[in-house]
């Protein structure tokens, strides 16, 4: 997307031809700070300290970490290490499990001494089709936005709520959530964003309200707690997040608070989507309660807030006593009952086993 009058991506390939560039979200929205990543190490780094987050976007990280990887050792134990190395970074979006088991299924067939050039190819390549995805859930949500465009008043602001950041930060371009509000804004339907701050990184306050700012899509930044309130007076008429992990039977694994924010809807009949590229659904779980690993991040990042003082210094504040332990889960699980659809590349599905056979019969 646009940051002033240049596009950027959220991660590209350096002149090098074996670097990558970053853009360093820890430092948004006080700093737009790029980052050239020329290790596998500083890889593994970057997506376990969020320098880069979101499930596609860590996927595609990884994919150029493989790619880093062989420029210095090709062999195929140098291959599964690196996919230890990077797959142990975090644990719950299975973008990362994906890319690492698709360049490991590519370049294992190849002769060694055209594995690197391959993998820089084949990461390309999944930076590329990122965007071409996102692209298209833009389509089909914004399908969705005009039809409660159009069951209001003419030119009545269609009321969304995002929790956390499925921008075009979370992924290579265009986000996932994002997608079919700025397809709305292009379209010149009157849309309002409510943003989630989304405690304790403030993804949404950081960089969501970033996103919307940059792009001029009204918003408003709210608190965690607001959304079952603004639901409930009619406030909100639809709610689209994105996922880290969507099992096969539906379940969406998601930021922490996105359970509260469903369960808020299903209680005041707000529909409630998820935005979601394929290689975001594991096929290999079906009950995500049970089976999706959820991160515990550190109590420091609950503890202790960023932020920028009035000096202009980016600064953290404890925001609670030093003697508070704190927990901190970084993602929770929305049973399928509770979503009302599945914004996919290719239409928006049920949330079930067989709405998403039928989007994907392949995987049948
Ligand atoms: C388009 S996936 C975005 C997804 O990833 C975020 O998690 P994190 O910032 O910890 O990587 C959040 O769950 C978003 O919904």
């Amino acid at each position: 997307m646009n940051v002033g009058d240049r596009h950027y991506r959220t991660i590209w390939l350096s002149d090098d031809g074996r670097s990558v560039e970053i853009i360093d979200q820890r430092w948004l929205p006080h700093e737009f700070r790029i980052e050239k990543l020329v290790t596998v190490a500083g890889i593994a780094t970057a997506i376990r300290d969020m320098w880069v987050r979101g499930a596609p976007l860590i996927g595609v990280t990884a994919a150029y970490g493989v790619a880093m990887q062989m420029t210095d050792d090709a062999s195929d134990e140098a291959l599964d290490t690196v996919w230890e190395v990077l797959h142990d970074t975090r644990p719950t979006a299975i973008n990362l499990r994906w890319a690492l088991d698709e360049m490991r299924r590519f370049l294992r067939p190849l002769p060694l001494g055209e594995r690197a050039a391959a993998a820089y190819r084949r990461a390309n390549e999944i930076a590329d089709e990122d965007v071409g995805l996102n692209r298209a859930i833009g389509e089909n949500g914004l399908a969705i936005i005009k039809d409660i465009a159009a069951r209001k008043q003419p030119g009545e602001t269609v009321n969304i709520l995002t929790h956390c950041n499925a921008g075009w930060l979370a992924t290579v371009d265009y986000g996932t959530a994002t997608s079919p509000i700025y397809l709305a804004v292009e379209a010149g339907i009157p849309v309002h964003v409510y943003v989630d701050e989304t405690r304790p990184r403030n993804q949404g306050a950081q960089l969501t309200a970033w996103e919307m700012a940059g792009h001029g899509v009204p918003h408003t930044l709210i608190v965690d707690n607001a959304g079952g309130h603004l639901m409930q007076r009619g406030a909100i008429d639809m709610v689209i997040v994105g996922t880290d992990r969507t099992t096969a039977d539906g379940d969406v694994c998601n930021k922490i608070g996105t359970y509260l924010k469903a369960l808020a809807a299903a209680d005041n009949d707000v529909p409630f989507y998820v935005a979601l590229p394929s290689p975001t659904i594991d096929w290999t779980v079906g009950d995500g309660l049970a089976e999706i690993p959820i991160e515990e991040r550190s109590g420091d990042e609950v503890s202790l807030v960023w932020g920028k003082t009035a000096s202009g210094e980016i600064a953290q504040v404890r925001v609670s006593p030093e003697a508070t332990p704190a927990a901190n889960p970084a993602f929770d699980v929305t049973p399928a009952r509770l979503v009302t659809g599945l914004i996919t590349e290719r239409g928006v599905a049920k949330a079930s086993r067989e709405g998403l056979k039928a989007m994907f019969p392949e995987r049948g």
